[in-house]
């Protein structure tokens, strides 16, 4: 676990390995600087080893065996249940598991030095870690950058840290699916954890104290819960846990707010985020320590009134500033970030334009989620509820997927919908939401649509191809209307 070869001067130091800190790195080598990289767990952090990848290899048979049972043929040859070992089996492939040194030498070719251990900002430019035989200390000649991403956050339920509950980490390294499990938290986690378990066999109950997605439109959130409903979970919306007890079975007991009682084996806490700050040498600075780290324009770390810290050396980026918690918005922070770096190194200013090469535009504009329950939800820019809390005059589109001549031919019994939210103004797409078996790969058209600010008029020479799913964007236009 020691690291070999490690200097003590960079141009740029960067604590945290997972898929944001590593990008930044590669970014300032690529622009001709040293890098030092400090990771304390496993290079490819919580999105290669507990977050994006082992989950959605958990999902995807179950997402092929539902695509086989909507078809009468192919439905035929698909009987009986999952077979849990295969499908963990696969997710440990994905995981290497976790063993991280595919990553670590990666790393190693892209040039990057890789410091194992925690890292702590102990003054101005500096880095010491500490490892298990001492500590180095790191001086970086340019910039600090924080990205060590997030935790999941407990949240303040009556005897839960009693229980052991899960976090999405023991839920994506499962060694053995539990036959119950009790789920709080109706968000991105939750949903996805009730959708995989649900398939592995498990007996799932999900408690959430909002509806299901709540950063999603309404009609996604609730055509996930029919399904979920319909695959045999459980649902308890807009209920709060309240109390949890472990009994000398080992059998969890959870009491709601309305006085359920919920039983179950395991307990999974799937509530958001907490950032990694506790311990990274933020009070050094006069920050305080445990919160997200607010950034500037150029991802800069700010203080409470908006000035970059001790002159503008430290920057952050991914989770910990909690403008996109996704794995893309925080690699494309990590490139904008690493190449200005590299521009300022070589004498150049940033072009933070909105979309100059060192911005984070879409951070604001068109984030993008795809939410891989079963139906999908695929999403990016601004729902109609945020666009109006934003004071913007919009118009919807809805569209029932059902209607689509692809989508019919897709899946017997195709169920989704479609909405677009139109800037009355400026006749530009701002959001888009679709939600339905298999709509992931619908939604860079919009984002494209969004980014590019395409006028709807100019959309109606955007021809899609016949029978496709993707048809979705002629009826959208066509319930909308020409004559505007
Ligand atoms: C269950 C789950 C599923 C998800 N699925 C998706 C998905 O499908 N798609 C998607 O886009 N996003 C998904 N996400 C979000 C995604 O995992 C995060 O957005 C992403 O991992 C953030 O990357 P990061 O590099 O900022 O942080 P992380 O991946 O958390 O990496 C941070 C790294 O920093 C290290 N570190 C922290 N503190 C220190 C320190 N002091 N010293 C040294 N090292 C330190 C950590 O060990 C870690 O390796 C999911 C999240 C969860 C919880
Ligand atoms: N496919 C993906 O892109 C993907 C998958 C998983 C996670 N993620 C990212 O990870 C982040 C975290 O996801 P998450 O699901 O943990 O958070 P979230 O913010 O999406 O959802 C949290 C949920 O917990 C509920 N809740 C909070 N406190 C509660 C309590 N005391 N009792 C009952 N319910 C409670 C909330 O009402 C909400 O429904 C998200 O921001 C998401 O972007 C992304």
């Amino acid at each position: 676990m020691t690291s070999t070869g490690v200097g003590t001067e960079y141009d740029v130091v960067i604590i945290g390995a997972g898929p944001v800190g590593e990008n930044v790195a590669d970014r300032v080598v690529q622009g001709g600087l040293t890098a030092a990289v400090v990771e304390r767990e496993l290079v490819g952090g919580e999105c290669s080893y507990w977050a994006c990848m082992p989950t959605k290899a958990l999902l995807r048979d179950a997402a092929a065996v539902r695509a086989a049972r909507a078809l009468p043929a192919a439905g035929q040859l698909v009987n009986g249940a999952l077979d849990p070992a295969a499908v963990l089996a696969r997710r440990d492939r994905f995981t290497s598991g976790w063993d991280d040194s595919g990553q670590a030498d990666w790393l190693s070719q892209a040039g990057i030095t890789l410091v194992r251990g925690h890292g702590r900002i102990t003054g101005t430019r500096e880095v010491t870690v500490a490892q298990a035989d001492g500590t180095t200390t790191l001086r970086a000649r340019r910039a600090v950058v924080i990205a060590t991403g997030s935790s999941a956050h407990l949240p303040p339920v009556r005897g839960l840290a009693d229980v052991v509950p899960w976090t999405s980490r023991e839920a994506a390294a499962v060694r053995a699916v539990p036959k119950r499990l009790a789920i709080i938290g109706g968000g991105v986690v939750g949903s996805e954890m009730a959708t995989a378990y649900g398939a592995l066999g498990a007996q799932v109950t999900l408690v959430s104290q909002s509806r299901l997605l709540p950063g999603v439109e309404a009609f996604a959130g609730e055509q996930v819960a029919d399904a979920l409903r319909a695959a045999g979970v459980k649902l308890h919306l807009n209920v709060d846990a309240v109390d949890a007890v472990r009994d000398g079975s080992g059998a969890v007991h959870l009491t709601l707010s309305d006085r359920t009682v919920v039983d179950a084996d395991e307990v999974l806490v799937a509530t958001g985020r907490r950032p990694n700050t506790d311990d990274v040498g933020l009070d050094s600075l006069g920050l305080t320590p445990g919160r997200w780290l607010r950034v500037d324009d150029s991802l800069a770390v700010t203080d409470e009134a908006g000035r970059p810290v001790d002159g503008g050396w430290l920057y952050a980026a991914g989770d910990v500033n909690q403008r996109a918690v996704l794995t893309h918005h925080g690699k494309y922070q990590a490139r904008a970030l690493g190449d200005a770096i590299a521009a300022r190194a070589r004498g150049q200013e940033a072009d933070l334009s909105p979309y100059g090469r060192h911005a984070v535009t879409a951070d604001e504009r068109a984030v993008t989620q795809v939410i891989f329950t079963d139906p999908e939800v695929a999403a990016v820019g601004l729902t109609a509820d945020d666009a109006v809390a934003a004071g913007r005059k919009i118009r919807i589109v809805d569209q029932d997927l059902g209607a689509i001549a692809g989508a019919v031919l897709h899946a017997d019994g195709y169920r989704g919908q479609a909405r677009m939210v139109v800037d009355d103004e400026r006749n530009v797409l701002i959001g888009f939401t679709a939600v339905g078996p298999d709509v992931a790969e619908l939604l860079h058209a919009a984002t494209v649509a969004i980014t590019g600010e395409v006028p709807l008029d100019r959309l109606w020479h955007a021809v899609p191809a016949y029978p496709t799913i993707s048809e979705v964007w002629l009826r959208l236009l066509e319930t909308d209307g020409r004559d505007r």
